[in-house]
């Protein structure tokens, strides 16, 4: 398959490049003119076991290419991946203007029906706002699909992760989609249990709803740490004791001085701006109400 990955970030050039490992040719873009001048010389702006050697094999085959020119690569593409970054605003919220750039650029450029994808970690109903940004910028007959796959790989081990994934989420409008975006995956899953299939918007809460539990798992393990060193317990003992129970599992219960990473503290963020944007929002408007109705009873 021919694929464009906007943003070749450590998200954006670790699934490029495993995508190009597994036979598809891929356009990794970035407006980072450095960067991608880098690139060419295999000059990587991370390190990941393995990914060197894997960037520099496929770029010799000619299957992974690094550009600046989003036309170039969209002119030989047709599946699209947004995988620009989502940093975090001073009062917790998502900054989202790079993706909206993105879509912008797309719209200038785009010359053929395409599915765009976005891999970036998105508030809800980010992507129906991305397709609509695309198509009211077009000033050509081009049909737009829109798909939610966030990524879950962890740095140290993107490679590994990327390659071997515990479930690859999709999320989508149509059966036609889904079934590209798991032809495209087929190389990375054998077993088809572990492609979990949904709507858009389930897939993109799905990515901070398991970042946040994450989180969650780790602060707590961390107050029991601080309850075990006045008690005189050993919480690693703790750890081995409640990780054998299946449904607690041994990972992300390792305690130490608070989880950090170029996500969690952004995206426990970012759920809960979702959460005060709706939900807290409404609770106060049907309080309002109520507080107006049993004021009108006077
Ligand atoms: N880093 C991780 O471990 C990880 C894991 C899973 C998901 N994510 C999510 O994936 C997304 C990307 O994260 P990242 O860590 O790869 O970010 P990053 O900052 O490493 O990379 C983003 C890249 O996008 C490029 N970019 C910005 N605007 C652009 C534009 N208009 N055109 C082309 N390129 C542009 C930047 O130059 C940069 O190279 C974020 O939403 C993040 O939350 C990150
Ligand atoms: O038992 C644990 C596990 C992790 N951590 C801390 O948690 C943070 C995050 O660690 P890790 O998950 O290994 O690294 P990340 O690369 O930040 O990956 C997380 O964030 C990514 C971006 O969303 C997701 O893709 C991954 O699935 C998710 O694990 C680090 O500060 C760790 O020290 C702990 O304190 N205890």
């Amino acid at each position: 398959m021919k694929l464009t990955i906007i943003g070749t970030g450590y998200v954006g050039l670790v699934t490029g490049t495993c995508f190009a490992e597994m036979g598809n040719k891929v356009y990794c873009v970035d407006n980072d003119l450095e960067k991608i001048a880098n690139l060419k010389n295999n000059i990587l702006p991370i390190y990941e076991p393995n990914l060197a050697s894997l960037v520099k094999s496929n770029q010799k085959k000619g299957d992974l290419i690094f550009t600046s020119d989003l036309k170039e690569a969209l002119d030989n593409s047709n599946i699209i991946f947004i995988a620009v970054g989502t940093p975090e605003h001073e009062d917790g919220s998502v900054n989202l203007d790079y993706v909206y750039d993105v879509a912008s650029e797309i719209a200038d450029v785009i010359s053929q029906d395409s599915l765009i994808v976005i891999k970036s970690t998105v508030p809800v109903g980010t992507a129906f706002k991305v397709k609509k940004v695309i198509e009211s910028n077009l000033n050509k007959d081009i049909k737009i699909d829109i798909a939610s796959n966030p990524e879950f790989l962890k740095e140290g081990v993107a490679i590994a992760d990327c390659m071997h994934p515990d479930r690859v989420i999709i999320g989508a409008q149509n059966d036609e989609v889904f079934e590209t975006l798991k032809e495209l995956y087929s190389s990375f899953i054998v077993n088809s249990d572990r492609f979990v299939l949904m709507d858009v918007k389930s897939a993109e809460m799905s990515k901070y709803v398991a970042n946040a539990l994450l989180a969650t798992k780790i602060s707590f393990m961390n107050e029991i740490a601080n309850i075990c060193e006045k008690v005189g317990a050993n919480v690693k003992n703790v750890r081995l004791g409640i990780g054998s129970d299946k449904r607690i599992g041994y990972d992300f219960i390792y305690a130490g001085c608070g989880y950090g990473g170029s996500c969690f503290p952004k995206d426990v963020k970012g759920l809960i701006n979702t959460a005060l944007d709706n939900v807290m929002n409404l609770r106060f408007w049907l309080m309002l109400m109520m507080s107006m109705k049993i004021k009108s009873l006077f």
